[in-house]
């Protein structure tokens, strides 16, 4: 199950994916993130077959399938929009690979209802997509993209049509389901929040490449740089003089490392404004006219706008940066 990439290009007008070499980490949850238009769903469509690179190959358990036709592959893709056929049964749309397959009644009858007991869907395999709700119709989908047994599923933007509520079931349930058939998931989004909940491995691209991988905590802790330090969580950038720091230009660090003194900090501003959010509260403090930070506090601490305070932060947890590189430890 293992999806290695090798110098892949496609290019699109002004835009080009450009992967040198990336193996996806196997029989884990592999995240894909970056903003709208940074390549996710071409990266997607190439690895699925559905479109051909203009260089480079795809290599799935050592055995290159740049050219192997999508239905041939051995991935089950889930589209955003989940693409079920709306004058099918839940279980016709589950059985369609398998009738490709040209697989009898009876092997095909067996796959579609064991796969749909994985999803839980049993009792919903007569119904029409219309008369499914949302995260009915997704199951569906990816019973369908499960029931040939792919080496690897992937999933574009799987949460995006689902209510918030639903959202955060389905990623608990999309976790499971991958510890469960212990396979390799490649999930696309553009959400962050979202990657860091489910994900093992996240990768990070940007205008087409891959800028940095890592589980969730490399990424937060250690941000290769300033791009990818503000892209995920909440962060403050200041200049690295603020600190008396000179081998840096900027020096980062995250709300809830930071914390309020009122004997000298290692900076001081006024609080401008205080968001409480129930188990903590945000305040936004102004250092000077162009600077301000984000320090997270304890719902308790006593703290009113307009007051003047200290910043500690503990050195190990400020991240230096330099010339849009993370200065190394
Ligand atoms: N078939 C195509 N023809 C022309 N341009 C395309 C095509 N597919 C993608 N592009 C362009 O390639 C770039 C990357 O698109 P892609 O859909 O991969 O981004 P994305 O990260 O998935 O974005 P989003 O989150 O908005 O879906 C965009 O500039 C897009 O306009």
């Amino acid at each position: 199950m293992t999806l290695r990439l090798e110098n892949l290009r496609k290019r699109y007008g002004q835009f080009e994916l450009r992967i040198e070499e990336y193996t996806f980490k196997e029989k884990s949850y592999n995240v894909v993130l970056g903003s709208s238009g940074s390549g996710k769903t071409t990266t997607l469509r190439l690895i699925a077959g559905l479109e051909l690179p203009d260089e480079g190959k795809i290599i799935l358990d050592g055995v290159d399938i740049t050219n192997v036709p999508a239905w041939k592959r051995d991935i089950g893709l889930v589209f955003q929009n989940y693409a079920l056929y709306p004058h099918l049964t839940a279980y016709e749309n589950i059985s369609v690979p398998l009738k490709i397959k040209k697989l009898d009644r009876k092997t095909i009858d067996e796959k579609v209802k064991n796969v749909a007991e994985i999803l839980g869907i049993s009792s919903e395999l007569h119904k029409y997509p219309h008369q499914l709700s949302g995260g009915q119709q997704q199951r569906v989908a990816i019973a369908r993209a499960l029931v040939k047994e792919p080496k690897i599923l992937l999933l574009d933007e799987p949460l995006s049509n689902l209510d918030a509520r639903l959202r955060l079931e389905v990623r608990v349930f999309l976790k499971e389901l991958q510890r469960k058939l212990n396979m390799t998931v490649i999930h696309v989004t553009h959400d962050q929040e979202e990657a860091m909940a489910i994900a093992d491995n996240i990768v990070i691209l940007n205008s087409g490449k891959i800028v940095q991988d890592g589980s969730p905590a490399e990424i937060y802790r250690k941000p290769k740089n300033t791009f990818i330090f503000t892209f995920i969580g909440l962060s403050n950038l200041l200049p690295a003089s603020f600190f008396g720091i000179d081998d840096a230009d900027l020096v980062g660090f995250r709300p809830e490392d930071a914390e309020i003194v009122n004997t000298d900090g290692d900076i001081s501003g006024l609080v401008e404004e205080i968001q409480y959010l129930g188990a903590y509260k945000l305040l936004e403090i102004s250092i000077d006219e162009k600077h301000s930070v984000i320090v997270r506090v304890l719902p308790s601490e006593e703290i009113s706008e307009g007051q003047k305070v200290g910043i500690s932060i503990p050195r190990d947890l400020m991240l230096k940066f330099k010339n849009e590189e993370r200065v190394p430890q």
